[in-house]
């Protein structure tokens, strides 16, 4: 197989992490005989630094000729009081291409219970996907500005019909291929909006018997992530509410490092990266673990590719680096040894 993947590794720990992808396409297309060739481009505040633009032209066309889009991770304090930021770039990108359905996965390897700061008998087994609204809600809601010369602020939650709509349907879609359990995270009992998103998850249901569906608000969700998560199967809401509980399930994983995700369109091209920041606070010093963006390589492999057995390949080699006892900062396992990025690059590769 012949595909062409733009990089855009951005800011803080992107370029780091982004070497382990490099490194890893590399490896798995030697190992599997395809042909990944890759460009890389700028987004961000490196775009900004050099285009005074987070998303240069350049950066868009080169994506719209390619077969699939990797991303590190943008933003950092340079830039954060800044009017053009870094942010915009990603908000943008996602916008252009249409990538409303993020999937972000958390699965526990059995390695990682012990890293978990919850109890290894609350996180065992754990298993669930968020599928996360990705391009309507608060974030692209317009009116979105200040008002009554610094007086008042407003921000908008809008949502259309067909918005609502076709992310239920991959969630309910991707309930299909699992446990076939969905819950639908909202505020009903205060947002117009989450009413209107449950009533659309009730009548999309009707066209999923096997599927059993429940509504939960999203603060009582957050408290039942971390007291229990392995509850969850699927768990579908909107942009904002998606954000948040997605860092926050991380930490049934016991590091926001290990997250990956998939931005999908209708029938287009694919963004991957892992949920995590630039994390400037540890870039530059090869720390970072890049064991969210290795799987997000996977879900490019699996998503956009249909490359299964290599995608299962990069998660079995994670787990098993692991369970030999290597780690990075970021993770706490008793006893296990602290090694680089670099380093945890190459265990993973050569497990592959
Ligand atoms: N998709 C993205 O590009 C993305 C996502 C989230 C935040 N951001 C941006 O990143 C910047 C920093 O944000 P933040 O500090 O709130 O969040 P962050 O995710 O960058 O970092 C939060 C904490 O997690 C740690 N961490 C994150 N990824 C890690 C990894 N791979 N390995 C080890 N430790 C890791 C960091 O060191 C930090 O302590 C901001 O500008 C924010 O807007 C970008
Ligand atoms: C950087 C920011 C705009 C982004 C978001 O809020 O979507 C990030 O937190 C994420 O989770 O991908
Ligand atoms: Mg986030």
């Amino acid at each position: 197989m012949k595909k062409h993947i733009i990089t855009l590794a951005g800011d803080g720990i992107g370029p780091e992490i982004m070497n382990s992808a490099q490194a890893l396409l590399k490896a798995a297309g030697e190992k599997y005989q395809h042909e990944f060739t890759t460009e890389a481009k700028d987004i961000g505040g490196i775009a900004i630094d050099k285009y005074n633009n987070p998303l240069p032209d350049e950066t868009i066309e080169a994506c719209e000729a390619a077969d699939a889009i990797l991303l590190g991770a943008v933003g950092g304090p340079k830039w954060a009081d800044s009017s053009i930021r870094p942010e915009q770039g990603l908000l943008k990108i996602r916008k252009h291409f249409n990538l409303f359905a993020n999937l972000r996965p958390v699965t526990i390897f059995d390695s990682l219970e012990a890293a978990s700061p919850l109890k290894q008998e609350i996180v065992h087994g754990s298993d669930l996907m968020i599928v996360r609204e990705l391009t309507g809600g608060l974030y692209f809601g317009e009116p979105s500005e200040r008002r009554d010369g610094g007086q008042s602020v407003i921000d908008s939650l809008t949502y259309t019909h067909d918005e609502i709509e076709r992310i239920v349907r991959t969630a309910f879609d991707t309930a299909m291929t699992r446990r076939k359990h969905l819950t639908s995270v909202d505020k009903a009992n205060v947002l117009e909006s989450s009413r209107m998103w449950r009533e659309i998850v009730n009548t999309v249901g009707k066209e999923y018997p096997e599927v059993t569906v429940e509504h939960e608000l999203v603060d009582a969700a957050a408290m039942k992530l971390i007291t229990n998560p392995s509850y969850f199967d699927v768990i579908v809401t909107e942009n904002l509410f998606g954000d948040i509980l997605s860092d926050e399930a991380s930490v049934i994983t016991g590091s926001l490092g290990v997250l990956p995700s998939a931005s999908l369109s209708e029938n287009g091209l694919g963004l991957f990266e892992p949920i995590h920041g630039s994390a400037p606070d540890i870039a530059g010093e090869n720390k970072a673990n890049p064991i969210g963006m290795m799987l997000s390589v996977g879900m490019m492999f699996k998503y956009s590719f249909g490359l299964h057995e290599e995608s299962a390949a990069i998660e079995r080699a994670v787990n098993t680096v692991l369970k030999q006892g290597f780690k990075t900062p970021d993770l706490k396992i008793d006893g296990a040894e602290t090694i680089s990025t670099t380093e945890m690059t190459e265990k993973i590769i050569s497990n592959l």
